[in-house]
């Protein structure tokens, strides 16, 4: 019997085949048992096998005091009832150095994280420009997490460059599978890229009338940039979930888009997201413009359909006469489908849908922010958005992350392996240790998740910090150690 092939005794008990003997390098604990799945939620017994990943570069440094505070807030929250049985699993550069060069990934690794469910990782190293693809984005793309969680929160006092960093609560949900990471790219100069643009130039772009004479130039390299239908609203379709289980004032989803430039791509992203709202979720959900077209017809019950086109969309009147029925077209669509189960402020307790331009979502959470909650994003967006958006309360050090698939799960860090900090003990383990919280919250188990939080929230206020929260206090403070900020928030379970 293979691998991840269940079987039944005669009591109808699930039966796993031992693993240990299935892997090459690795050995599984003697002890625990592991994190299976039932309609993409974990079910997670009391003594979880977790694999884990060091990490690269500051990995070294995170990962002790990462394991140290999950263990110490399990102790504390639930004496010997619950504990994780660490399991070591190796990729990047650990990972070369028990496998072989060139063995980033190992298939033990892979095969691991898939068997046990439940995984959490230090940063792994990129080469720019040449080299190996993501490690990160490779394990993303083979365990399908296909959506990648980065809340971004304030603790009262962390110091941050905000005037109001409080006012920022959102979480980011970026799809994690494909965009421009799928890494469909070719160098340019090869023979492959030639012809592709030679294809471009001669066939494809001639027979789509749309593009006129562009060409592009034969000294390009090129990228391909998929952006699923699938994909985006199965992203979407996590983040309306989360907004659910929010309170009332946060039941809130952005679409980040840059559609305007990228009509099929990021602007479809946009379309299958309302489409999603406004199909599955019909109940749950209003979009902002059907809000507006609500809200117009509550304060002027008499508004005739044209004058709330006119109220909804500005430039109204010098619209061509097609548009302007279009328009007509959506307010009376609105009012017919939706005026019964939305209308009469009934929209006030619904997930309000809305979309932003890439670009003015930046200034928009430094300006703005607490008028958005989540922003659900395509890859790339998200990936810059939420160092962005870490910055806004504390730094990458105070920036936590979780992909997440339908039948597994890695938590990880927003940032990178600081390779200048690396093996100096002195980098925010804040980012993977609130990773860690995630998982913690995931499993089920909130004890120990709120005393870390409790742990933090106690160190930061005393100023037990590390150098990127010491040097911006004001005045700056002596920094602690990583491990010795490990120790601070331990001390401070007790507060
Ligand atoms: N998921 C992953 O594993 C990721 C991997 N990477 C990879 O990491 C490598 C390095 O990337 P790089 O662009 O330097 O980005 P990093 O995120 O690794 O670091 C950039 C800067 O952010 C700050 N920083 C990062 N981590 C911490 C921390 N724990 N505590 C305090 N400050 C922190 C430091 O700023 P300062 O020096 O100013 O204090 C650091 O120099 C690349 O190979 C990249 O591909 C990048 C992102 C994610
Ligand atoms: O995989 C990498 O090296 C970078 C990925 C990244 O920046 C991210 O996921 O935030
Ligand atoms: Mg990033």
């Amino acid at each position: 019997m293979g691998i991840g092939v269940n079987n039944h005794d005669k009591i109808g008990k699930i039966y796993f085949p031992p693993l240990r003997n299935m892997y090459d390098k690795i050995t599984p604990p003697t002890t625990g048992e592991k994190v299976t799945f039932n309609n993409g939620e974990p079910i997670v017994p009391n003594n979880p096998i977790i694999p884990f990943i060091r990490g690269d570069g500051t990995g070294i440094d995170l990962w002790p005091a990462t394991e140290k505070v999950l263990d110490a807030a399990i102790a504390a929250s639930y004496g010997d009832q619950r504990k994780i049985s660490w399991f070591k699993v190796y990729a990047g550069d650990e990972a070369c150095e028990l496998y072989g060069t060139y063995q980033y990934l190992p298939e033990d690794t892979t095969t691991a994280i898939r068997e046990y469910g439940v995984a959490i990782k230090g940063p792994l190293t990129t080469p720019i420009g040449g080299g190996i693809r993501s490690l990160n984005v490779a394990l993303r793309q083979i365990h399908d997490l296909y959506a990648c969680v980065r809340p971004c929160k304030y603790y009262t006092g962390t110091p941050s460059p905000h005037k109001t960093p409080e006012k920022l609560d959102v979480i980011i949900y970026r799809e994690n599978t494909e965009d421009i990471y799928l890494g469909i790219e070719w160098r340019q100069g090869t023979e492959i890229a030639e012809k592709l643009i030679n294809f471009l130039n001669t066939e494809l772009i001639p027979a789509t009338p749309e593009h006129g004479k562009k060409q592009i130039r034969l000294d390009s390299g090129i990228g391909i940039k998929p952006i699923s239908k699938t994909g985006s609203q199965r992203l979407v379709r996590r983040a309306i979930y989360q907004a659910l289980r929010l309170p009332k004032n946060k039941q809130m989803v952005t679409l980040v888009h840059k559609g305007n430039i990228m009509k099929y791509t990021e602007g479809a992203f946009r379309d299958w997201g309302y489409e999603l709202a406004t199909t599955e979720f019909r109940n749950e959900c209003i979009t902002e413009r059907e809000s507006w077209i609500l809200g117009n017809k509550e304060k002027n019950p008499d508004l005739s359909i044209e004058d709330n086109a006119k109220m909804i969309d500005p430039g109204y009147d010098s619209l061509t006469p097609e548009k302007k029925a279009e328009i007509s077209q959506e307010v009376e669509g609105v009012l017919n489908t939706i005026w019964e189960t939305h209308g009469n402020g009934k929209w006030k307790e619904k997930i309000m849908v809305n979309d932003r331009i890439a670009d003015s979502i930046f200034q928009q959470i430094q300006t703005r922010p607490d008028e958005y909650s989540i922003l659900a994003t395509m890859n790339l967006n998200g990936d810059y958005l939420s160092d962005a958006a870490a910055a806004m309360v504390g730094g990458l050090g105070m920036g936590p992350g979780a992909n997440i698939g339908d039948e597994c799960a890695i938590f990880e860090a927003t940032h990178g392996t600081a390779p200048k900090h690396a093996g100096l003990d002195r980098v925010n383990p804040g980012s993977l240790i609130l990773s860690g919280v995630m998982m913690l919250e995931y499993m089920g188990w909130q004890e120990a998740a709120d005393l870390i939080k409790k742990g933090l929230s106690g160190a930061i206020a005393n100023q037990e910090v590390t150098y990127d929260l010491a040097r911006l206090m004001e005045p700056p403070v002596e920094p602690l150690k990583c491990s010795e900020f490990a120790d601070a928030i331990i001390k401070h379970f007790n507060d």
